[in-house]
């Protein structure tokens, strides 16, 4: 285990690949909780790196991810998952001997994989997700609070090391963040519900919506005061990210749009037929579900560590 000020991070060089809104909160938060620590960030987009120069002007920024990696203690890959492949083959010579290779991208077993197929295994390679963040992309999007109180979901899969384990959860930990562990498959079943799927609602009812040709675009932004303008805000949301979203979880998206389209074919039923008592039951089991988010939302300082399988974990961290 390594071993640190009480206040600082378990890491004293930390490297961002991909420096949009995730890997510059991520920076940010970094050098709020521990300002001896140190940055090195690289982006293959030259204007980020001029934006992370005027940010973080004490760091390195690079368009070379195997300068950014070097020395590094922990190597964070922040860039759409779709990238994660190509940027650990650039990396993995270059990764120091006993580092933590880690990412935050909105899907596991496709980065997992990835990962496993990149690194030796002299590197630490333990897959994370916070579930935190906005629409919004780009190095300017980033700040410091953006994973206070949020869960980051851990994947490091069958035979990881528990140091390093301990290391990310007690850093994740420290920026203010609940750990949990999971298995890559399930945390892609679960996103793929409460995350994956909801983008995809968006994405299709605004696209619907900007092609009635029975109503104006001036009408829908006019009127979009209700659930619609709601949806426009997710469906604001990054497209490179969300194409790669899909593309790397497609066998649980499509699961769960087949569960999506039966219901959705159901309440059509229900409302050609007048059934009434059906809408009715639905809609208040949903608004039951809402009323147990908010409850739960109270209670943010739970931690479980609970690991949906067989083999026990030791809890990853001792002094926090
Ligand atoms: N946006 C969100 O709310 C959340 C996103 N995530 C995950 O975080 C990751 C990053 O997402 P954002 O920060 O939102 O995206 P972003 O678009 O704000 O930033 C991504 C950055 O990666 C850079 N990049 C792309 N390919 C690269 C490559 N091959 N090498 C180096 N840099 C490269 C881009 O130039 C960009 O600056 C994604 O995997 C996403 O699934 C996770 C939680 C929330
Ligand atoms: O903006 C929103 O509503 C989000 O849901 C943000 C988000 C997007 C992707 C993730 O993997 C986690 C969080």
């Amino acid at each position: 285990m390594t071993v640190t000020s009480p206040t600082g991070l378990p890491y004293e060089r930390v490297a961002i690949i991909g420096s949009g809104l995730i890997g510059t909160s991520l920076a940010h938060a970094v050098r709020v909780r521990d300002p001896e620590c140190l940055l090195q960030f690289a982006d293959t987009d030259p204007q980020a790196v001029e934006v992370l120069g005027e940010l973080f002007p004490d760091s390195l920024a690079t368009t070379d991810p195997a300068q950014a990696v070097r020395d590094a203690d922990l190597v964070m890959l922040c860039v759409p998952v779709g990238a994660v492949g190509v940027v650990s083959g650039q990396i993995a010579k270059h990764v120091k001997p006993g580092a933590t290779v880690s990412d935050v991208g909105s899907v596991k077993r496709s980065v997992m994989g990835a990962m496993r197929d990149a690194f030796g295994p002299d590197v630490h390679v333990i897959a994370g997700h916070p579930v935190a963040g906005s629409e919004q992309s780009g190095p300017r999007a980033g700040f410091a609070e953006m994973f206070e109180n949020r869960y980051v979901i851990l994947t490091p899969g069958e035979d990881f090391n528990i140091e390093a384990l301990q290391d990310l959860t007690r850093f994740w930990r420290r920026l203010g963040a609940m750990v949990e562990v999971m298995e890559a498959e399930h945390h892609d079943l679960v996103l793929a519900i409460t995350s994956h799927l909801p983008h995809l609602i968006a994405y299709t009812i605004v696209g619907t919506a900007d092609d009635l040709e029975s109503v104006t675009k001036q009408e829908v932004m006019k009127y979009s005061a209700g659930g619609f303008r709601d949806f426009t805000r997710i469906a604001a949301s990054d497209p490179v990210m969300w194409r790669d979203v899909f593309l790397n979880n497609k066998q649980a998206v499509l699961e769960v749009l087949g569960r999506f389209s039966e219901d959705l074919s159901a309440l059509q039923r229900a409302i050609r037929w007048e059934d009434g008592d059906k809408l009715e039951d639905w809609f208040a089991r949903t608004r039951a579900v809402r009323q147990g988010i908010v409850e739960l939302g109270q209670d943010t300082d739970e931690v479980d560590f609970g690991r949906r399988s067989a083999a026990p974990v030791p809890k990853p961290y001792g002094d926090d």
